[in-house]
């Protein structure tokens, strides 16, 4: 599938009239063929407008047509073979084997969401069938389901191209809520999203639904993503990456003549905890285990183990130790972009420079775009007067914080900010110890894991792939798993409407099989 540079609004894929702008190969920084030109506001406003005409239609495609679109969806992207793979290596600098996985993982994730689409349990249809001789008043006839919000602007993320971009998991749940997408493709892996943005658009015309379900916009700026959020018939925004534009995208929606919802996915520091029994038992284990966390993808995910907990003692030298070698010998690796790489070397330096941190090991150092691994140490005392130390350096950098007692670990979970994970290292013996901290942890992140790290995050239906900001803009959702479609649905009733009129979900014969919430208790549907 050639690669043309144009973006893709509904059926027609038209050349921008914005500036131009090419890709960047990431190992070497030279630019990539073709160019690439930027949306201009007339192409904002003409996805836009077939989003719109596209919503009543696309959200009332029968449940298992909506199902097939998106299985339609993941084939097209396999479909795509190896081509997409090549171009994203070049693109996003990451390796063959870390990308093949992202697909199926992105594949994996569409066919979830058919799955949770068919199951229709996500309408949550509820009814209240009337009560005409009720004393003193009669009660109306009240039926509830979820609804589709409208259509939804999605920001691809850097740092995963496949499986948080184009036809990642923002656009997988609001396509399965019964949302059109117009999505805003990532500078730093155009090509690769014009591929993708390609499939989806087959995959509309292959199942025949409006052609507005589906547009891709490309720009190498924030002016058609600040165009977008403001567009009045954008309903929702789902966006993966820094704090900044995720903070940016909040201001913009909420400073629309209509508020609209921003889920934002930002920073994170993700602290781990390590607890005294399992670090006297296995420390060094432990300790080159999380090197393999820190350095997986040259540390650029959002889950990366960015913060260290633990009291001080022979137990945690050994996981110090263990983890300096480690590190000492992981090779550098490229970074995703040239502005990726400069952020992360600032931030390594921020760190050196501070009198109140050590550096512990260095990787190997590398080429002009690989980032070099890094491990700091610094005091509970030290952290806790410094809220710059835990500032998130996206990149392979830790920070260790040496804690006196437990009561300090705790004083300092107290004082992070929101988070996605925390990880507990324990043993038996630390029950005690974990369970004291289980309350501060349920506050402070979306996700609690033991004896893990926190990257790979698993799609499911129990993910909550979430947390309290600036983890993310709204702390009450996720955007991995099949709660994310929550996201983009909001809820109505419907009081007295005649059957005639009522929508299939909550119809008395119930012809979508659909588990309901009868009078307050679930029911099966009967057979
Ligand atoms: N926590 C996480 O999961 C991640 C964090 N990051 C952090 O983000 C830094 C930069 O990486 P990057 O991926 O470029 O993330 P950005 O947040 O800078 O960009 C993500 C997307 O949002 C757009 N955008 C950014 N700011 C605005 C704005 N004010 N208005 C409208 N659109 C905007 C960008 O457009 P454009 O690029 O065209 O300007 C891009 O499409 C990294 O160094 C890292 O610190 C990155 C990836 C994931
Ligand atoms: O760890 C993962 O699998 C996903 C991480 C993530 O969401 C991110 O880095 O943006």
């Amino acid at each position: 599938m050639p690669i043309t540079g144009e973006n893709l609004i509904g059926a027609a894929a038209r050349r921008g009239e914005g500036e131009s702008f090419r890709a960047v190969e990431a190992a070497t920084g030279n630019s990539l063929e073709p160019a690439f030109a930027s949306a201009t506001a007339a192409d904002v406003e003409r996805a836009c407008a077939l989003a719109a005409e596209a919503f009543d239609t696309y959200r009332e495609t029968s449940l298992d047509d909506r199902a097939r679109f998106l299985e339609a969806v993941a084939d097209a992207i396999v479909a795509i073979g190896d081509e997409l793979i090549v171009r994203c290596m070049a693109e996003s600098g990451l390796p063959r084997a870390r990308l093949e996985g992202e697909r199926g993982r992105t594949v994996g994730q569409l066919k979830m969401f058919a799955g949770v689409v068919r199951d229709g349990g996500f309408l949550e249809a509820r009814v209240d069938p009337a009560q005409p001789e009720r004393k003193p008043l009669p009660r109306p006839d009240l039926r509830l389901r979820q609804i589709a919000v409208g259509p939804v602007a999605v920001f691809g993320a850097s740092n995963f191209p496949l499986a948080f971009s184009v036809a990642g998991g923002d656009t997988a749940s609001a396509l399965a809520a019964g949302c059109p997408v117009v999505a805003k493709a990532h500078p730093a892996h155009p090509g690769t999203s014009e591929l993708v943005g390609r499939a989806v658009q087959a995959a509309v015309k292959q199942c025949g639904l409006p052609e507005g379900v589906f547009s891709l916009l490309m720009d190498s700026g924030i002016s058609v993503g600040q165009a977008l959020v403001a567009d009045p018939r954008i309903a929702a925004v789902g966006f993966t990456g820094s704090r900044r534009g995720g903070v940016a995208l909040m201001q913009a929606a909420a400073s629309r003549p209509v508020p609209i919802p921003v889920y934002a996915e930002m920073s994170s520091v993700n602290p781990v905890v390590l607890l005294p029994a399992a670090l006297e038992a296995r420390g060094r284990d432990i300790g080159r285990a999380f090197v393999g966390s820190l350095t997986l993808g040259s540390g650029q995910f959002c889950t990366n183990p960015g913060l260290i907990l633990a009291v001080e003692g022979a137990g945690l030298d050994g996981f110090l130790e263990a983890a300096s070698a480690a590190l000492t010998e992981t090779q550098a690796a490229t970074m995703l972009t040239p502005g990726i790489h400069k952020a992360y070397c600032a931030g390594v330096a921020a760190l050196e420079s501070n009198p109140a941190v050590t550096t512990l090991a260095r990787g190997l150092a590398g080429g002009t775009h690989q980032g070099q691994a890094a491990l700091f140490a610094t005091t509970a005392e030290a952290f806790l007067a410094d809220h710059a130390l835990a500032e998130e350096v996206f990149g392979a950098a830790s920070l260790v914080v040496r804690c006196p007692d437990l009561a300090t670990i705790r004083a300092v979970l107290e004082r992070l900010e929101g988070q996605l994970t925390a990880a507990l290292h324990l043993d038996e013996a630390d029950h005690d110890a974990a369970r004291a901290l289980l309350p501060v942890l349920e506050r402070r992140v979306g996700r609690i894991l033991v004896n893990g790290f926190g990257t790979g995050v698993e799609v499911g239906h129990a993910m909550v792939h979430g947390g309290p900001y600036p983890a993310t803009s709204d702390g009450r959702t996720t955007s991995v798993g099949s709660l994310a479609i929550h996201r983009f649905l909001r809820p109505v009733s419907y009081q007295d409407l005649p059957a005639s009129l009522l929508p299939a979900a909550l119809r008395d014969d119930n012809p979508l099989k659909l588990w309901r919430r009868q009078d307050g208790k679930l029911a099966a549907p009967s057979a």
